[in-house]
């Protein structure tokens, strides 16, 4: 098997076998520590662009299957994992990690010390890598920098939303999804709880929103910097002003900013099964799904219409926000889970529960009118 290498921005270089699309690619290097859910990871949009290690340190073991999809391709730029499994065990396998990235024409290394290079990340932060089978030795610093700078941009937003509204028809409250990347996990827990579900682009207006006259909007996960969908802050602050609404992940992070929250990027994120968040309304702490580089800031927030509601216990971040007002709430982890603990699932019934007490308040007033 051929000699490929992840040569990272830092200049540091570590070697493996290739796996995957015989092809290079350069991204931003980020890793999970999930012990399962590769499927899930490498088909979340938010992951476009960037080049997944795995920490654990055996992946592909239950191969790829029909169901586990969280869009319908698989967006991450690479993969890098300590051991691959090449007969996976599985009722439901349909062929190996190896051969779905061949399909899909994305590149691997296995064989890779995942450990250093995770420390590497986490001494250092982030940083774009390429994988590559040109010998280290070959590669000088210009060259590097050039390969590099082909990494995708911080706004994969419009390549990932759909273009077109896509109706799901159910007989409960309407939800338009406003999609910057949403999984598909999240659309099911829609659906579980009976909601018919409108899809709609990421650049959706307040006017097109009303035109489908829905009981509350969901902002979906995404991937890239919150920032560079600027332009987007004046109507989901319309939107958000006008209907019951949720955002989770990136959908968290606009709504914070769209209200005068700042936001910046972490050091290396938060990216796994098992990150620990308090709810400080009862004190409970409660494990969850996570994936984001990017966080909103707690300093500033009082200036804002908005409450914390969670904070991560290992770094205090914030992890929830609620408006004072509004039936505006946000998450930054992830409720619809896939993978990772459902424990914060309660998250959607919250939401239900804040359209349904929408609906009965306009109803009351249109009865004391009559
Ligand atoms: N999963 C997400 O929605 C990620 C949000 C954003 N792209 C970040 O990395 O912080």
């Amino acid at each position: 098997m051929a000699k490929g290498y992840v040569v990272l921005e830092t200049g540091e270089v570590f070697e493996g076998e290739w796996m995957g699309k015989d092809q290079e690619t350069v991204g931003e290097v980020v890793f999970n520590t999930s012990m399962t859910g590769y499927q899930e990871i490498l088909t979340d949009p938010s992951y476009a662009g960037q080049i997944v290690t795995f920490c654990y340190p055996l992946i592909g073991n239950y191969g790829i299957n029909a169901v586990d999809n969280e869009s319908t391709k698989l967006h991450a730029a690479g993969v890098i994992v300590a051991e691959d499994c090449s007969e996976p065990s599985h009722y439901q396998a349909q062929g190996t990690l190896d051969e779905h990235l061949q399909k899909a024409g994305i590149p691997g290394l296995r064989g890779v010390d995942t450990r250093s290079l995770v420390q590497s990340i986490r001494q250092k932060g982030v940083v774009k890598g390429w994988i590559t089978t040109t010998a280290p030795d070959t590669i000088d610093a210009a060259h590097l920098e050039e390969k590099l700078a082909e990494a995708k941009g911080i706004n994969q937003v419009p390549n990932v939303s759909v273009k077109e509204p896509t109706v799901y028809f159910n007989s409960g409250k309407h939800v338009v999804l406003m999609d910057f990347g949403y999984k598909k996990s999240i659309l099911d827990a829609l659906l579980a709880y009976g909601c018919k579900v409108t899809v709609m682009p990421y650049n959706t207006t307040l006017e097109q929103v009303k035109e489908l006259q829905p009981d509350g909007v969901l902002l979906s996960n995404g991937p890239g910097d919150p920032m560079a969908l600027e332009e987007q802050f004046v109507h989901i602050r319309d939107i958000s002003a006008a209907f019951p609404t949720l955002g989770i992940c990136l959908g968290h992070q606009l709504l914070a900013l769209a209200y005068g929250a700042k936001t910046e990027k972490m050091h290396f994120g938060h990216r796994g099964g098992n990150h620990p968040v308090k709810e400080l309304e009862t004190g409970k702490v409660r494990m969850t799904s996570q994936n984001h580089g990017y966080v909103v800031l707690e300093e500033g927030i009082e200036e804002t219409p908005f409450s914390i509601t969670y904070l991560n216990v290992n770094d205090r971040t914030v992890e929830g926000l609620k408006h004072k007002a509004l039936p505006i709430q946000t998450v930054q982890f992830h409720p619809e889970a896939h993978p990772g603990p459902s424990d914060t699932a309660y998250v959607f019934e919250s939401f239900i529960h804040a359209m349904e007490k929408e609906t009965e308040r306009v109803g009351e007033m249109t009865y004391a009118v009559m």
